[in-house]
């Protein structure tokens, strides 16, 4: 449904995209996840046809964005990062505005707002001016244009990006409901797990390169194959520091502060064996923890550089 294949984007001096290549099929959800300014959003816009790229060919439903257009944009549901003003305007109008601007019918639009709504859980917002809302609301109202038309592909840029834990557990779980109705769906976000939950496929994407991709099951299980240890001594940096680069099941180790952080690849026991052997050879170690973070930090700590 969507094929994009060696996508290069550069604004002025700066590449935002280096040759970005992925397909998403017919009803998938994929979630894009990276840094700021690693390249999502202008991926997305070129999706969207709001921006041509310097090479390379982007496709929805085997039309071209840029040869296409218009066929590209009916297709499609496109949720920006940012919202513009208002004008006065209540949830009800804003919806219809945008109906009309899809070339809905008033018949059409009649029914398919009151739907939106719902979906959204904002029917007793129905007349409420949209300035009025909270930023939540606002974002979800903005799902609900996107989805005005009944699009096939969805592209959400960071839909929850600003909003407070509740409202993104309530952004999640609308998301889930569209996920049932078989759209295609394409959404970023900085946050892995919060994608993970909803999506089959994540891609992960750094200065403009798709580092990994796969089933979120995949990339969880490399992510637990390699896990991030934080251990604090109260001397013997050095000699530490190349014990611990000569054990097998660690793959980097460097000081950072006050601690060293290394890269393991083994199991619960291994590291319980690990530190047994540290404490046996009379390391002072004051502290020997795994680094919880969240996982998408993990995941760009593992990739770091691959990118650059
Ligand atoms: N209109 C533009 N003019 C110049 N540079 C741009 C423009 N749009 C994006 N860029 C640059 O392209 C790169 C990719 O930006 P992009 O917005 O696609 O990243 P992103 O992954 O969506 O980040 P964020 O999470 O912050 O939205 C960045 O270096 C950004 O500064």
């Amino acid at each position: 449904m969507i094929e994009v294949k060696d996508l290069y984007k550069k604004f002025g001096r700066t590449v935002a995209l280096q040759g970005i290549t992925l397909e998403i099929k017919k009803g998938q959800i994929y979630g894009f996840v990276g840094p700021n300014g690693a390249g999502k959003t202008t991926v997305m816009s070129i999706l969207a046809t709001l921006l041509t790229p310097t090479s390379g060919t982007a496709k929805v439903g085997g039309y071209d964005c840029v040869k296409h257009p218009r066929e590209v944009r009916r297709l499609i549901g496109y949720m920006p990062d940012f919202f513009g003003v208002y004008d006065n305007l209540t949830a009800y109008e804003y919806l219809d505005f945008y109906g009309a601007s899809y070339g809905l019918s008033p018949k059409e639009r009649q029914r398919a707002i009151p739907q939106m709504l719902e979906l959204v859980q904002l029917t007793h917002k129905t007349d409420e001016y949209v300035d009025m809302l909270s930023r939540g609301m606002k974002q979800r109202l903005g799902l609900a244009r996107c989805l005005i038309h009944d699009p096939e592909v969805i592209i959400l840029d960071e839909p929850a990006s600003g909003l407070d834990p509740r409202s993104r557990i309530e952004m999640r779980e609308i998301l889930k409901v569209l996920r049932e109705t078989g759209k295609t769906i394409l959404i970023s976000s900085h946050i892995l797990p919060e994608l993970a939950e909803m999506c089959d496929t994540i891609g992960i994407i750094e200065s403009g390169k798709l580092v990994a991709t796969g089933k979120v099951e995949e990339i969880y299980r490399k992510m637990r194959a390699q896990r991030l240890l934080k251990i604090r001594v109260l001397d013997k940096w050095e000699p530490l520091l190349a014990r611990l680069r000569s054990a097998p099941e660690v793959s980097n180790a460097v000081r950072e502060d006050d601690h060293i952080i290394i890269s393991f690849n083994g199991s619960d026991s291994e590291q319980a064996a690990l530190l047994q052997t540290l404490l046996i050879e009379k390391y002072p170690i004051t502290a020997f923890s795994e680094i919880e973070g969240n996982l998408e930090d993990i995941f760009l700590e593992i990739t770091k550089g691959v990118g650059s």
